[in-house]
């Protein structure tokens, strides 16, 4: 847990171990072919740990996306969380999938937007080399929400030829609804002095399509997914991985 200074249940719940023998879903192409506008991460005005990039993925794929998420075996939240644990209340599929990592770092313009902008390339903390195998698919209905946590940063080895050991230091996060498809509610916030203090609130509202970076591990801020208030938030998740 990089910050125990909250005194909320403060770490997100452990991401168990991803089904390693599980066949990977057979996620929907990119169509049109990416990147379909100019992928420039644009800073938040009141901080440099968070960007996004807007039409990540066009609206007619986020829409291909959700129908063809909704026929994943999501698991509801099991149970209460352990101490020291966040809540987290939603709907989640999980895999280890590093071909598709891989294709959402090489073949959507990510990987350039990256590691091609001078301006920005000093905030990855090392040299971007990819994304966390481990994907994560969030589902949240009306009332459901994750409390807040700081997001770890882990070492993995991703399994290029050859090996490559890397650290992951931002999370990424893609809306793929938002107020358009009927969602209310959902939106990312975040707290830059350890504190849920609604008057130094950073919200980021769901946009469909777009992409959501934030810095995680010893410099991660307090953040929540909000409560969803009416129809659906769907999410997915991966980390920027560095070379370590
Ligand atoms: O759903 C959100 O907006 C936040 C998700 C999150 O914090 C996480 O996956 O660690
Ligand atoms: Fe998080």
């Amino acid at each position: 847990m990089p910050k125990p200074k909250a005194s909320k249940p403060s770490k997100a719940p452990p991401t168990a171990p991803p089904p390693t023998k599980v066949a990977p879903p057979d996620w929907p192409q990119f169509k049109p072919s990416l990147p379909v506008v100019d992928l420039t991460p644009e800073l938040h005005p009141a901080t440099s740990k968070i960007a996004t990039i807007a039409s990540f993925f066009p609206k007619s794929l986020c829409r291909d996306y959700v129908t063809f998420l909704k026929t994943l075996p999501l698991q509801t939240t099991p149970g209460k969380p352990k101490r020291g644990e966040a809540v987290r209340v939603n709907d989640r599929f999980q895999i280890d999938d590093a071909v598709f990592a891989r294709r959402l770092w090489e073949s959507t313009g990510l990987k350039e937007a990256l590691t091609e902008n001078e301006d920005l390339r000093h905030l990855w903390g090392g040299e971007p080399v990819g994304l966390n195998p481990n994907i994560r698919v969030y589902r949240y209905s009306k009332g459901q929400y994750f409390d807040c946590h700081y997001d770890d940063s882990n070492n993995l080895t991703l399994p290029t030829e050859p090996p490559k050991a890397v650290r992951t230091t931002w999370t990424l996060l893609l809306y793929l609804t938002s107020s358009s498809e009927g969602c209310v509610g959902g939106e990312t916030v975040f707290y830059p002095n350890d504190q849920k203090l609604p008057s130094e609130e950073i919200a980021v509202s769901l946009e469909t399509g777009t992409l959501l970076l934030h810095k995680h591990g010893e410099d991660c801020l307090l953040h929540e997914g909000r409560e969803v208030k009416a129809g659906e938030k769907w999410v997915l998740r991966t980390d920027l991985c560095i070379e370590r």
